[in-house]
């Protein structure tokens, strides 16, 4: 089976703390692989080394075995993201979110208007394409950035806690659009606290405790996280 994401010895230091150290994991292609751990575990960290948001220390990160250090522009291109908090500029509309993620990954434009159509009818937000992000609720904002991330196809799709301020008929659409594009090929990592609701969706688990990583395998053989103790 070929990977799409490899990220091998990873180390990261912020202001010379060692934030991650030493982790190795591989997404493989079509695998969803849920990333775990307690609060300040490293999961968002790892997440912004994979997109080069924050600058790592050590380590080798590919995606369809192209290094984020030997070709970012490419690098870039091979994954979009769903960040827990949406980051919506606010001088753009809605509709003109879509048009620039689709521009940004060569989306073809009948593709464009086809995916604009569609996801903003299954995410209820079809009357709200003309809008300006600050008057949308956030769960809508959540929605619109979800979109932009759903609309190209690239192989390797990061979301850092999916179901967060979507409502239950956002979340079931989502958690079958994940599946859908799993089927068709696509690897997904996924950080979250709500493991059980996404445990039929996952294939793999890393859990990461203390910017290590402290366990991994098939989701089958995860036992839960235990309550930290004091001293860890
Ligand atoms: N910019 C930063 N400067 C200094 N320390 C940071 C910075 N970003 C994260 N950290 C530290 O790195 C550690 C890991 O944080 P991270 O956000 O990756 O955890 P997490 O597992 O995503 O947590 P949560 O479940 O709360 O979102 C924490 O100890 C945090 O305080």
């Amino acid at each position: 089976m070929t990977n799409c994401l490899e990220v091998n010895n990873l180390g990261l230091s912020i202001r010379n703390e060692v934030i991650l150290n030493n982790i190795s994991f591989q997404v493989p292609s079509g695998k969803i692989t849920a990333l775990v751990g307690h609060n300040g575990a490293g999961k968002s960290t790892t997440m912004k080394a994979i997109m080069g948001w924050q600058e790592k220390s050590e380590g080798e990160i590919k995606i369809k075995g192209i290094s984020q250090d030997d070709d970012f522009l490419q690098f870039k291109t091979l994954f979009s993201y769903i960040p827990e908090e949406p980051l919506l500029m606010s001088e753009l509309t809605v509709e003109q979110h879509f048009q620039l993620y689709g521009s940004s990954y060569l989306v073809s434009e009948q593709e464009l208007k086809e995916k604009i159509t569609y996801y903003t009818e299954a995410f209820d937000i079809r009357d709200k394409r003309n809008e300006f992000p600050e008057l949308l609720s956030k769960g809508m904002r959540q929605k619109v950035q979800t979109i932009c991330a759903l609309i190209p196809d690239v192989p390797l799709l990061l979301i850092d806690e999916p179901f967060m301020g979507l409502d239950i008929y956002a979340a079931q659409f989502l958690m079958e659009e994940l599946a859908k594009k799993k089927e068709n090929g696509t690897s997904i990592l996924i950080t979250t606290h709500q493991l059980e609701k996404v445990t039929d969706l996952c294939d793999e688990f890393v859990l990461l405790s203390n910017g290590q990583i402290a366990e991994s395998g098939q989701i089958t053989g995860f036992n839960g996280l235990k309550r930290r103790k004091i001293d860890e």
